[in-house]
């Protein structure tokens, strides 16, 4: 069922969740979805998590009774999930929450999921959540100079053979001395990095700067991030870096991998398509990125999901070509990413919806203990050390959001 709501009363999505662990989100500029409670969920593993999921969500739809008078992307029938990056190991989950709040534009809903008509939650924002206390992070699988001879041994690798790019993460641990209010860290984050998507599915969460795909009334959008420099944040110098950064050949050869292989994987689902010919650089608070944004029409009965199976691993974040990549990043990364860098979003029951990258992201392991991660594209020119600092940028939203 799903009710207009008071947009007033929803001004912040983030402080309507009740203190909870496995509270959902996906929200930026302050917009988007976010839920509690489980209605039904699927956990899956496997090369056909993606598959298992769509089908399962389907026959959900098929069998559910929905009111929906307010008729927008996001309202009704919706599913939240978390993918595995690789086929193997590491579970996938989509679930359906008893509750969601969505908020879009001027619109904003209520959906409540159950047996029969639950009436609608009392909706009131919650007290501020404590921070998390006295966190202390450490190397997880690997430390930093393992780590660069690791990058180094790909670099060589790149140089010799047929790969042209692959992309390679590592994790750091973070430990507080008390239980860890999820809210907290989401509410810092999305305050941080409103030009990010805030998520939080399943103990995984993140702001992530890259929309896999969005499929909204058969529009297909999706943002390529590849590319990557950090700010000193000294004006002139940063305004010189950012150009620098649209001409680097470094980083234009490794962000127009990405670019292609989205659009090549789009291609066949797609009617019709735009690539623009040069990236943008995208400003974020910790980096700057080379972007790209696709848009295309998507082809009839082809649902967000489907597009982002199609899509992942981009070479964003597996490499180039993909199966080669995929390959060495189980041989040589010596860490296990789980669902990190694997799709992130929602799905609404016509198929509507929005799927991230899970990067610039931590999964809690236990109550008051979560993992971090953060890779980058590495091409026959990288450089170990430099590599190396990238990460620790990439790191910088999550460690800031828990410290
Ligand atoms: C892999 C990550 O980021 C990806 C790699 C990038 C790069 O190498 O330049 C840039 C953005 C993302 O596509 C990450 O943040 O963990």
């Amino acid at each position: 069922m799903a009710l207009d709501a008071d947009s007033e009363t929803l001004e912040d999505l983030l402080a309507l969740l009740p203190a909870r662990r496995r509270v959902l989100s996906w929200v930026r500029h302050g917009e988007g979805l976010v839920g509690w409670g489980t209605a039904a969920e699927i956990r899956t593993s496997g090369p056909e998590r993606f598959a298992h999921a769509a089908k399962w969500f389907e026959e959900l739809v098929a069998v559910s009774t929905v009111t929906d008078p307010v008729g927008e992307p996001g309202t009704g029938l919706v599913g939240f999930g978390s993918f595995a990056f690789a086929d193997l190991p590491g579970f996938s989950v989509l679930k359906v929450p008893s509750v969601v709040v969505g908020k879009r534009g001027d619109v904003a809903w209520v959906t409540t999921v159950g047996p029969a008509a639950a009436p609608p939650p009392a909706l009131a924002p919650a007290p501020e959540p404590e921070a998390p206390r006295d966190v202390v992070f450490a190397d997880a699988y690997v430390d930093g100079e393992h780590w660069m001879r690791i990058v180094a041994d790909a670099v060589s690798r790149l140089q010799d053979g047929d790969l042209d790019k692959v992309v390679l993460a590592r994790d750091l641990l973070a430990a507080a001395s008390a239980p860890i209010d999820i809210r907290s860290v989401l509410r810092r984050l999305a305050a941080a990095y409103p030009t990010c998507w805030t998520f939080h599915v399943d103990d995984l969460f993140g702001a992530t700067p890259e929309l896999l795909v969005r499929r909204e009334r058969g529009l297909v959008t999706s943002r390529v991030l590849a590319g990557t420099i950090w700010p000193t944040g000294e004006e002139d110098f940063d305004h010189a870096l950012a150009s620098s950064l649209a001409e680097s050949s470094k980083n234009l050869e490794e962000h127009e991998y990405a670019a292609r292989s989205v659009a090549d994987a789009l291609e066949p689902h797609c009617s019709s398509m735009n690539v623009p010919e040069a990236p943008f650089v995208l400003k974020l608070p910790n980096v700057m990125h080379l972007a790209t944004d696709i848009t295309g029409v998507a082809s009839d009965g082809v649902s967000s999901l489907d597009l982002a199976a199609a899509l992942h691993p981009s070479a964003a974040v597996g490499g180039t070509p993909r199966e080669d990549a995929v390959a060495l990043i189980a041989e040589i990364e010596s860490m296990e990413r789980a669902r990190y860098a694997g799709p992130v979003g929602w799905m609404d029951a016509s198929g509507d919806g929005e799927w991230g990258i899970a990067l610039r992201s931590a999964e809690l392991i236990d109550d008051r203990t979560a993992r971090l991660f953060a890779g980058c594209g590495i091409v026959a020119g990288s450089d170990p050390a430099t590599e190396l600092a990238e990460t620790q940028a990439k790191f910088v939203p999550i460690r800031d959001a828990l410290s």
